[in-house]
């Protein structure tokens, strides 16, 4: 059986930052190739970053990333890598056989493609077949499907193309498996979510049995915007079992040996078409290697599911912040188990020099609220300042004279307004750390506690806090250091301490039950009857909806923060804050 030896990178580009992702490219290339590599893939849209959203529309953007193409090919010669063969994801246009005009398209309407480089040229392009637009994804808004899929010749292989959502449905592993290819590299821009690993894992584990060919997955990694891109690129032979797979949360370059069958004669009728795509061929080289001894395949150990969410923040925090040009930030520090989280988080992140908490006490604070900011400064090194708001508040009420939640919030906002003053000041971007359980039910004071730039934990329920806070604790006792969140502050009552006394359970349900109508009606999206009908008391559902259904106005104004559940708040659920439609119990 012919060899090949195969390098998946999954690197981390920036968005719009066309000259900084070549040198990504180029730098892996140089990679793979002297680890020997014959063959590199890189992800979905690795030039231009994804998902580029409406930029996919300004031609100045599409021009720019294709020029780069040809570019690139050119470049990889110079530098010695015309042999490589390198598979990359870019934006392109509409191929010239497309009918644009039947499908009410500008000519140069936008694809997602995937270039194969060789010998300083562009041998051939794929352009994406099935485009997803449900959950996050809107590619019907910005792209036009493309209708063959590319088999190169790569020593004597044959090489199969596709791209992300291509195998989530049924198509390309079907032209793969007419065509005989032996091999289908997938290209992916795949964000991360709970337990998607496990589901990527048997998806490709299917379609390399029903393509009956190894498949080689290779995925972005990376922060973009709400987005968090997990790498966990990996290979499964033809049987479907796994050969080789790479860390996640991080870039890395995979290089995986395989034996594969040797290239078939071209199928006899070149206008056939297999699940809507004609096959088109191209060869490379037909010349099989001289045998050599394989590398022993790598396979990444993986987090368990909460040490998975841990991660996915920190690395959507980070990206956010250098890759908007930050360093820095800066965040609310009440000893509660939200901003006492985030701040460990934040550490992780950035570091410790560049994590600035600030200590508000107000009137009704209590000293654990101080001494429990001030233990989380000691343990992670964060830098913690305190600047007490009531005297700002009594200058408020002297003008103002609010009672009742007006007076309560005056005090958020005060704090917000110093976090801000400071972060003018200074340059840190504020952090809000607000959880999915108060995002759901408004409980937080809009222009209060809600500004910030990036809300990290804004995709965790208030359950899952304390849970991923104790697996921050676990981890680092296992690596033999020392836990960075106080016990008291996972240990205490939840309170927003706005008013002496207060708890959040005056005005919530306990955060277990509220978290789990949460996951009926937010995550799962059932109607008030359906969750009832799940066993949960009606009066309770009644006030969860309610409360949901009239925070729409203020979550569309929380800051952005990353995904890491089946549907976030932001482009996974998108409804209307103008919004008459009341659910029924019965
Ligand atoms: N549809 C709509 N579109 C745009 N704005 C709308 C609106 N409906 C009301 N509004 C405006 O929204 C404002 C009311 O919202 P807001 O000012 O937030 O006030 P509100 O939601 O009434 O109160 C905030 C709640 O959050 C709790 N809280 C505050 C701070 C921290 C925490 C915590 O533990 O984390 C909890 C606090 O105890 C209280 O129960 C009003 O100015 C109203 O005019
Ligand atoms: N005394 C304080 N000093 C500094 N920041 C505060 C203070 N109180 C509240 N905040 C900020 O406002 C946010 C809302 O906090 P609040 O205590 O009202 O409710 P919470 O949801 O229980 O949050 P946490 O668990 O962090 O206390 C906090 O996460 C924190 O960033
Ligand atoms: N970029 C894509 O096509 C991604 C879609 C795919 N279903 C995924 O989430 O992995």
């Amino acid at each position: 059986m012919p060899q090949l030896r195969l390098a998946l990178a999954q690197v981390n580009p920036r968005l719009g930052d066309l000259d900084g992702n070549v040198e990504l490219v180029v730098a892996a290339a140089h990679e793979a190739a002297q680890a020997g590599a014959h063959l590199l893939v890189l992800p979905e849209m690795v030039l231009n970053g994804y998902p580029v959203e409406d930029l996919a529309y300004r031609l100045s953007f599409i021009d720019g990333t294709r020029a780069h193409v040809p570019a690139l090919a050119t470049r990889l010669a110079d530098e010695g890598l015309g042999d490589l063969v390198v598979v990359v994801g870019h934006l392109d246009t509409a191929k010239d056989h497309i009918d644009t005009e039947r499908l009410g398209v500008p000519k140069n309407a936008p694809t997602n493609s995937a270039s194969v480089i060789t010998g300083g040229r562009v041998v051939t392009r794929y352009d994406k077949h099935h485009l997803p637009n449900y959950g996050v994804f809107d590619e019907f808004r910005h792209f036009v499907p493309g209708d063959e899929t590319q088999v190169v010749q790569v020593h004597g292989v044959d090489v199969a193309i596709a791209i992300c959502e291509d195998i989530w449905q049924d198509g390309p592993s079907a032209a793969a498996d007419a065509a005989e290819a032996g091999l289908l590299v997938v290209l992916n821009g795949s964000p991360y979510e709970a337990a998607k690993d496990d589901t990527r894992l048997e998806l490709c584990a299917r379609r390399a049995r029903e393509g009956s060919c190894a498949l080689a997955y290779v995925n972005l990694v990376g922060g973009q915007d709400e987005l968090v891109f997990d790498g966990d690129s990996l290979v499964v032979d033809a049987a479907g079992e796994l050969v080789a797979r790479a860390a996640q949360f991080e870039p890395e370059l995979l290089v995986v040996d395989l034996d594969l069958p040797a290239a078939t004669a071209p199928m006899p009728d070149p206008d056939a078409r297999f699940a809507g795509l004609r096959v088109e061929r191209t060869v490379v080289s037909s010349e099989p290697l001289e045998p050599y001894e394989p590398l022993e395949p790598r396979v990444a150990e993986r987090w368990d599911d909460l040490g998975e969410r841990y991660w996915a923040i920190v690395l959507g925090l980070r990206d956010y912040v250098h890759k908007n040009g930050g360093r820095s930030v800066l965040l609310g520090l009440s000893g509660g188990i939200d901003s006492t989280l985030v701040g460990a988080i934040a550490v992780d992140a950035l570091g410790a020099e560049n994590v600035f908490g600030v200590s508000n006490p107000s009137a009704w604070s209590t000293d654990h609220s101080r001494s429990d900011a001030a233990e989380l400064a000691r343990r992670t090194g964060l830098q913690l300042d305190t600047v007490p708001i009531a005297p700002i508040f009594e200058a408020y009420q002297d003008a103002l004279h609010l009672d009742g939640i007006a007076e309560e919030n005056l005090q958020a906002r005060i704090r917000a307004v110093i976090w801000m003053g400071l972060s003018n000041q200074h340059g840190h971007l504020v952090l809000a750390c607000g959880n999915k359980s108060e995002l759901a039910t408004g409980y937080s004071t809009i222009y209060g506690d809600a500004v910030g730039a990036y809300a990290p934990i804004k995709d965790l329920p208030k359950t899952l806090v304390w849970e991923v806070s104790r697996w921050r604790n676990r981890w680092a006792e296992e690596q033999g250091e020392q836990p960075p969140i106080p016990e008291n502050a996972i240990d205490k009552e939840p309170s927003a301490e706005l008013r002496p006394g207060q708890l959040d359970s005056d005005s919530l349900p306990s955060y277990d039950l509220l978290d789990a109508v949460l996951d009926a009606y937010v995550e799962r999206d059932l109607g008030a009857a359906a969750v009832v009908a799940e066993g949960f008391d009606p009066a309770l559902v009644e006030r969860v909806v309610t409360l949901v259904d009239k925070a729409e106005y203020k979550r569309r104004q929380y800051p952005p923060g990353p995904k890491v559940s089946r549907r976030n708040f932001g482009r996974d659920r998108r409804v209307p804050m103008t919004n008459g439609w009341r659910e029924s119990l019965d």
